[in-house]
């Protein structure tokens, strides 16, 4: 089940933001989609779940798949959580009769419900609302959420971007685990390169919109490119693991 992406293009008020991306990822694959602010990585992840229009080709399973059946077999969990959602109005006016529908959800789905939520620490504080949580404590929901609907393609952008250093790595453990454990893909926009090079099958770096190298992350990250995309001087060794750590020195 390789998702397939071929000369995805994107406009936004007239302007071209996504530029002829094409790119592939193998089932379990954990890719990280990295780019200067402005690059087009927010707007290429919109386009990937088909809340964006777009032109090009998505490909999963060997066939081409739609707007409808993108936003049905893939999961997008957006940057800016604020304490709203993006339910449906449908799930909205169902939301209505909340405590019938809960008295009716099966007894094995309300304990995997619990699990995932004890999974990312958040049992203590299922009676509370949205937005009496905080806004890590969100993102840790709203990729709770991502992860129970068992997507077959996964899209998280800047899932780390409100955690703490402890919360940074359960989630890239748990979004690992899960593409290693159901053959989910999985993408996500980083901005911090040593972290997403620890957990990156796949990088794919973003310029000005257009897909600037695609591959290993040892071999995405070299200072040339840093140098060249991010307009920033840095120092490159490789952890023991042999993954690439980025120490930026200054900006040029
Ligand atoms: N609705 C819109 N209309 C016109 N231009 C837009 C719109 N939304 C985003 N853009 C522009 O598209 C470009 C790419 O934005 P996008 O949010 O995809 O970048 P990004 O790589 O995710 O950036 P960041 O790292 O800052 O989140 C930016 O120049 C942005 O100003």
């Amino acid at each position: 089940m390789t998702l397939n992406v071929k000369d995805l293009e994107v406009a936004l008020g007239g302007a071209a933001i996504v530029k002829r991306a094409s790119l592939s990822c193998a089932p379990g694959q954990f890719a990280m989609l990295i780019g200067p602010n402005g690059a087009g990585k927010s707007t290429l992840l919109k386009a990937l779940s088909g809340l964006l229009p777009s032109r090009g080709h998505v490909s999963l399973k060997e066939a081409t798949l739609g707007k409808a059946e993108r936003q049905e077999v893939i999961a997008y969990m957006p940057q800016d959580i604020g304490p709203t959602s993006s339910l449906t109005v449908l799930e909205v006016i169902l939301l209505g009769r909340l405590r019938s529908l809960g008295l009716s959800v099966p007894g094995d789905l309300a304990e995997a419900a619990q699990a995932a939520l004890a999974r990312f620490g958040l049992a203590a504080l299922q009676g509370r609302t949205l937005d009496a949580i905080s806004g890590g404590q969100r993102q840790l929901l709203f990729l709770a959420q991502a992860l129970f609907r068992q997507p077959d393609v996964l899209l998280l952008d800047e899932p780390t971007a409100a955690l703490d250093l402890r919360h940074q790595l359960v989630v890239l453990e748990a979004v690992r685990k899960h593409c290693t454990d159901h053959g989910t893909i999985a993408i996500a926009a980083m901005h911090d390169l040593t972290l997403a090079a620890q957990f990156a099958d796949q990088m794919i770096c973003l310029s000005q919109g257009r897909i600037e190298a695609k591959g290993p992350p040892e071999n995405v990250l070299t200072v040339d490119r840093l140098q060249r995309v991010y307009g920033v001087e840095a120092e490159i060794s490789l952890s023991a693991q042999g993954r690439p750590n980025v120490m930026p020195l200054r900006a040029s």
